[in-house]
């Protein structure tokens, strides 16, 4: 079975999903897609030979018969209303990260597909596909450094456009740590602060740059994590995690070494794109074979998209008041404990 899926939103990551489930793939292929610039749904068709249907709109093309899935990648803010027209159409749906960008949008997805009665959402967070993640979880599962006490990371892009604002460095960036971290550590989160450091020169006037975070688990560990959006520098994910018996680090990308003119070097990436690429082919494939395999999607919930919106307008809060914001969750429904069984 070929899941046939409809894209709302044909920008940089739609492309690279395109491409993906056209060449890369198995088992996928697009019959749909819309751009609130039409011009671009049209570019993409063009560019990948694709054989789909355009639409002007997200909820005519979520109506489509032909249409099993639907591929959310439009921008943050439009996230909410794509995936509750695609619910309401019955498609299951990946969505891009953030799911929603408040926590009350979140709300009413998770709302839309408990009403549904079966899970159809999968929230894009690719960092718990990817191998280094994997790798550091296992170790964290098996107890190799011991309880976890600290956590210390940071994400650093080279630069970011003027319409990226100090709100984004949590709703658009920190989101992927917020995500990645709670599940790493198996734990919740309870507060979180935002200071900010001297700002860079190369920042635009309307966003603070760079920023920490420091979160609060349930258990009392402390989480302090650096955003940095114009390092200049490159693409640099890391992450620290200090046990009672020993530190385990996610691995550095491989890179070639060189020895040369007296310099001992290694590149370092630049490009999401490029750092993620396993981790995005990953979680697409899954997403596909689950939904074959089980009938619902295997990944990142709505309610992790739920949880993270929970956290990140906490941040928001404390970025404005300076103080420690409480991060309060609803219980998680039983909806979102169980598995569906294999066929
Ligand atoms: N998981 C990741 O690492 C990752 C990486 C990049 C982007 N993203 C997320 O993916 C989303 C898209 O990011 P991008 O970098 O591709 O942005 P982009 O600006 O390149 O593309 C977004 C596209 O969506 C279209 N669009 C906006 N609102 C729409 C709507 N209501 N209906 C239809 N089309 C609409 C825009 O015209 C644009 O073509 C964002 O939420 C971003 O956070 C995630
Ligand atoms: O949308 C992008 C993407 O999610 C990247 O992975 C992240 O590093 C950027 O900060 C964000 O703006």
């Amino acid at each position: 079975m070929t899941l046939k899926f409809g894209v709302i939103g044909t920008g940089a990551i739609g492309r690279e999903h395109i491409k993906r489930i056209t060449d890369k793939l198995a088992g996928g292929k697009i019959v749909a897609v819309t751009d609130v610039n039409l011009d671009s749904a049209k570019q993409a068709v063009e560019q990948y030979s694709l054989d789909a249907t355009i639409y002007e709109d997200d909820q005519a093309l979520c109506q489509d018969e032909n249409v099993d899935a639907v591929l959310v990648t439009s921008w943050g803010p439009a996230h909410e209303q794509n995936v509750l027209n695609a619910i309401e159409a019955g498609k299951y749906v990946f969505c891009e990260k953030p799911l929603a960008t408040t926590a009350e949008g979140a709300m009413r997805i998770v709302q839309a597909e408990m009403k549904h009665g079966k899970k159809l959402v999968q929230v894009g967070f690719m960092r718990r596909y990817d191998p280094g993640y994997v790798q550091l979880k296992n170790a964290i599962d098996a107890n190799e450094i011991g309880e976890p006490l600290m956590v210390r990371c940071v994400h650093r892009n080279p630069e970011v456009p003027e319409t990226y604002g100090t709100e984004m460095a949590v709703v658009d960036t920190l989101v992927h740590e917020i995500d990645v971290l709670h599940w790493l550590i198996n734990d919740d989160y309870k507060s979180v602060q935002v200071l900010y450091p001297k700002k860079t020169s190369r920042a635009h006037a309307g966003l603070k740059d760079p920023q920490i975070i420091i979160l609060e688990t349930k258990s009392g560990i402390i989480i302090n994590a650096e955003v940095f959006v114009n390092c200049h520098y490159g693409y640099d994910i890391q992450c620290e995690v200090i046990g009672e018996d020993g530190v385990a680090y996610l691995p550095e990308p491989a890179s070639l070494v060189t020895r040369k003119s007296a310099q001992l070097s290694q590149s370092i990436m630049t490009d999401w794109k490029v750092r993620f690429i396993d981790a995005y082919d990953v979680e697409l494939q899954d997403f596909m074979d689950s939904i074959k395999q089980i009938g619902e999607p295997n990944g990142p919930t709505a309610w992790d998209g739920y949880i993270a919106a929970v956290t990140t307008d906490a941040c928001v809060k404390a970025q404005n008041s300076g103080q420690k914001e409480d991060v309060a969750l609803e219980e998680k429904p039983a909806f979102y404990d169980n598995k569906a069984a294999v066929n």
